[in-house]
């Protein structure tokens, strides 16, 4: 099993003048490449901090953290942005479209800069807004916003796409075509793909479900027959 990410005893405290939060207490991680994994878990144990860390957002306190043969840990703040740039699709909550810029547009923002991107209008067909290329996002649902933000993450063709509760302004039928792009990714280019998410239900279409409490991954439950994403429902 080849990996994406291998991490052992992570761990982050967050000081805050005197008080110090223990976000992630010696976290053992392992994110095989090309799967689709979904990390749940109670509010405050530690998956988006967990997600921020594995993107070089941000650094573990202790620990040790590989991608590949990479050690991210390693890396000075040059090189870990340029880790960042080239390996790594973002999707948050909020899609942070830029709202002067046409959908199309917002996605050659990050195609222009990239390595080795794909055609903006390839990747607005990858999740199926072709034809609201030349729409801004104001004249864009939700759904649709983020299916956007999704084509941008995915257009600069990164290894693996980090998304942190993709779906948690949606209601359940418009998250389920975004989680169906996230699919695609997965499927068609190999990307490999981090939920994380309240919903259990998403869980069913993992391949492996990372259960987090109190700041450790408690538990891998490996899902030998992950149902399609038009399947899930909440
Ligand atoms: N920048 C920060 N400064 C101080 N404390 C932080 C910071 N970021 C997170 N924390 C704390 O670290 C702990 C873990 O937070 P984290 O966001 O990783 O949890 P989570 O599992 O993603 O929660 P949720 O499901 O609510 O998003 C929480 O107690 C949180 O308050």
């Amino acid at each position: 099993m080849e990996l994406a990410f291998h991490g052992t005893g992570l761990s982050k405290i967050y000081q805050t003048g005197e008080t110090e939060v223990h976000a992630l207490r010696g976290a053992d991680l392992e994110i095989p490449a090309g799967e689709l994994l979904v990390l749940l878990g109670p509010s405050g144990s530690g998956k988006s901090t967990l997600l921020n860390i594995v993107g070089g957002l941000d650094r573990p306190t202790a620990g040790e953290l590989y991608y590949g043969d990479t050690d991210l840990v390693a890396l000075d703040d040059r090189q870990l942005t340029r880790f960042r740039r080239s390996n790594i699709g973002f999707i948050f909550q909020f899609y942070n479209l830029i709202p002067s810029l046409t959908a199309k547009e917002n996605i050659e923002l990050v195609t222009d800069i990239a390595d080795n991107p794909m055609d903006a209008m390839e990747a607005l067909g990858l999740v199926g807004l072709t034809d609201r290329a030349d729409h801004y996002p104001a004249q864009l649902s939700g759904g649709e916003q983020q299916r956007v933000a999704v084509a941008r993450a995915v257009a600069k063709q990164p290894g693996v796409l980090l998304c942190d509760e993709p779906t948690g302004a949606l209601d359940s039928k418009t998250g389920v075509r975004v989680l169906e792009t996230l699919a695609v990714a997965n499927r068609e280019l190999g990307t490999t793909v981090v939920i994380i998410t309240h919903n259990v239900g998403i869980a069913a279409m993992a391949d492996r479900v990372l259960h987090f409490l109190d700041g450790r991954i408690a538990r891998v439950e490996v899902n030998e027959n992950p149902i399609a994403a038009t399947a899930i429902n909440w």
